[in-house]
């Protein structure tokens, strides 16, 4: 469903609720409008010394009575339709994320993180105030301006009124076309800010390389630029401020100078009593915050309309990877993997990145993977969960074109371990309980320690409960790494990916993995994917990638024995070792 159609079945849905808070706000005004009425009235009455001390005590006692009941009104519309117009936020926001988990890998990969979040979270309040706070003051600035007139027309004078207002009626027009020079002015200064804290972050989180090359000078520099950029962009923006804030109440002003000529005039003729003359001139000062709000109310509609179409194409996006109309649903995955791919291209790459991939793993076996960077490794392994769409019949799990499989069955029964160890700012029992959440304590603890991870865990200030990231410790590329193998460990999926997960651990701890790995690999298909060709050696079936086609196939003993580009990289790892040793 699109933004729109979401928008009008909300409101539908809460015709009621809107109703009751619309209703609440128009009582308020008409009551609001009591006050300068009763102000003339007690001015009358004093100028005709027919007041009495009970008198005024009655009129206070009414004022007192009109002030608290307005207030209490007015309350209650503004906090309904604010509540409603927070519930229809967060309708949105969540109907936009579930929308962007729906979506490919491919999709971010055109998208800036930072654009995305603007809609997430300004696009968003955008639609929400027009929808509460907008709603709100269109409802009081309409019925105040009528209840306003409706008192002035009857009790007063229509054509004082009328002259009156000529300058306010300028206030909307001129909020109108002037509100989005502001907010143009506001818009650059805040980016111009968010330029500063970028360049900012940027520079500290490689201070050590800018001090390596002695470029404090430069740095300071860009940051001098971007300073003076702000400091002409604030003063542009206080120069429309000034003018915008000095028109109103100019425009109020000359009002209230016609009221008090013509007002005055009509007084002093007799044509109006000096309580009407009192009350008039309360009622210019009410009549001056509906126009002023109407303009506020139509250029906040403006933005939101914007927000809401570029929200109503994010929602219409369509996911790239879908399942098919009548997927296989797979039930007990045994995990024989077959792939006949005569060739793979990204969307927007000129050439394949694979060719000719044809292999087969049958279920409890291990493949590994390995290959210069940029032979297309990675690649290969996304195919397999359909992070990116392979072509139709060329890659199956237990005989079934993956793409005819239910998307959900083929992830879930597909433990991947990225190359970077991606961890959640959460704790640490928790990022290994990622894809199975209701796993006990002790199967966490088992697959920390089968990731050799158990021992780094335990030490940390909280255990298992330990928070990660930026407001929590620090993980090592290594401890990341084995917390994310752990993750994949839980999941008792039957299939493996591992894209080079051991790179960031030293040796000795690889082979204890890969050992805990051998003990779960009868019931597992795995594929490793590994630079060190340690990781793999053990492995049922190695390919060896050059350029995205398989150079060199085999067993361990058997692609040395062929002495070609395995053999020739293992003899280079080999040595390193020695040396390093
Ligand atoms: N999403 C993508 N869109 C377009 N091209 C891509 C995409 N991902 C990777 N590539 C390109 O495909 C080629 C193979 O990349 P891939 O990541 O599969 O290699 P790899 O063997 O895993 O490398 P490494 O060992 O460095 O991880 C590279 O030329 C890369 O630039």
């Amino acid at each position: 469903m699109n933004a729109k159609s979401l928008m009008r079945q909300f409101l539908w849905e809460n015709k009621r609720a809107y109703g009751i808070s619309i209703l609440a706000i128009i009582i308020s005004n008409f009551i609001n409008v009591q006050f300068p009425n009763i102000l003339g009235r007690f001015t009358n009455a004093l100028q005709a010394h027919r007041l009495t001390s009970k008198d005024v005590l009655v009129y206070a006692a009414l004022l007192l009575v009109v002030g608290v009941v307005y207030v209490q009104f007015y309350a209650i519309g503004q906090y309904r339709n604010g509540k409603l117009g927070r519930q229809f936020e967060y309708l949105l926001r969540r109907r936009l994320f579930a929308h962007w988990e729906l979506l490919s890998t491919e999709y971010f990969r055109h998208r800036s993180i930072g654009d995305l979040l603007n809609h997430a979270m300004n696009d968003i309040r955008q639609v929400r105030e027009a929808l509460s706070g907008g709603l709100n003051i269109l409802t009081n600035a309409i019925f105040l301006l009528l209840a306003t007139l409706i008192m002035t027309f009857t009790t007063i004078s229509i054509k004082l009124t009328l002259f009156s207002m000529i300058p306010l009626v300028f206030i909307p027009g001129f909020i109108v076309w002037f509100g989005p020079q502001i907010r143009d002015s506001s818009r650059k200064v805040q980016e111009a800010l968010s330029d500063m804290s970028e360049l900012t972050e940027e520079s500290f989180s490689s201070i050590r390389l800018i001090k390596a090359t002695a470029n404090e000078r430069v740095e300071t520099e860009r940051f001098r630029d971007k300073v003076d950029h702000i400091v002409s962009q604030q003063l542009t923006l206080f120069r429309r401020s000034a003018t915008f804030q000095a028109f109103i109440p100019t425009m109020s002003s000359v009002s209230f100078a016609i009221a008090l000529l013509y007002g005055g005039y009509l007084a002093l003729s007799g044509q109006i009593r000096l309580g009407a003359f009192v009350a008039f001139t309360l009622y210019v000062g009410q009549l001056v915050q509906p126009l002023q709000q109407i303009g506020f109310v139509i250029n906040n509609f403006q933005r939101a309309s914007a927000s809401l179409i570029r929200l109503q194409v994010l929602l219409e996006e369509k996911p790239s990877i879908t399942n098919a109309p009548h997927p296989v649903e797979l039930t007990g995955v045994r995990g024989e993997i077959e792939v006949h791919l005569p060739a793979f291209q990204y969307s927007d790459a000129q050439v394949p990145v694979l060719r000719n991939i044809e292999f087969r793993v049958q279920p409890g076996q291990t493949l590994g993977i390995v290959g210069r960077t940029g032979s297309g490794k990675t690649t290969l392994a996304n195919l397999l969960p359909r992070i990116f769409d392979p072509p139709a019949n060329t890659i199956f799990l237990d005989g079934h074109d993956i793409r005819e499989i239910r998307l959900e069955t083929l992830r879930k029964a597909i433990a991947y371990v990225p190359q970077d160890g991606f961890l959640f700012s959460t704790s640490v029992g928790e990022n290994i309980s990622f894809g199975d959440a209701d796993a006990s304590r002790a199967k966490v603890e088992q697959a920390a320690k089968a990731a050799r991870v158990y021992d780094d865990i335990v030490a940390f200030p909280d255990g298992f409960d330990t928070v990660i990231g930026e407001r929590g410790v620090t993980l090592s590329g290594g401890q990341r790494q084995r917390t994310a193998i752990a993750r994949a460990f839980l999941k008792s999926a039957p299939i493996l990916i591992m894209d080079d997960s051991l790179s960031a651990v030293d040796m000795s701890t690889e082979k204890q993995i890969i050992a805990a790995l051998g003990r779960v690999r009868q019931t597992r298909t795995t594929l490793i994917i590994a630079h060190r060709l340690s990781a793999v050696r053990h492995a049922d079936h190695i390919i060896v990638l050059e350029d995205g086609v398989i150079a060199e196939e085999g067993t361990h003993e058997e692609l040395i024995a062929k002495d070609g580009l395995y053999a020739k990289t293992y003899r280079i790892q080999q040595e390193g070792e020695v040396t390093r040793v």
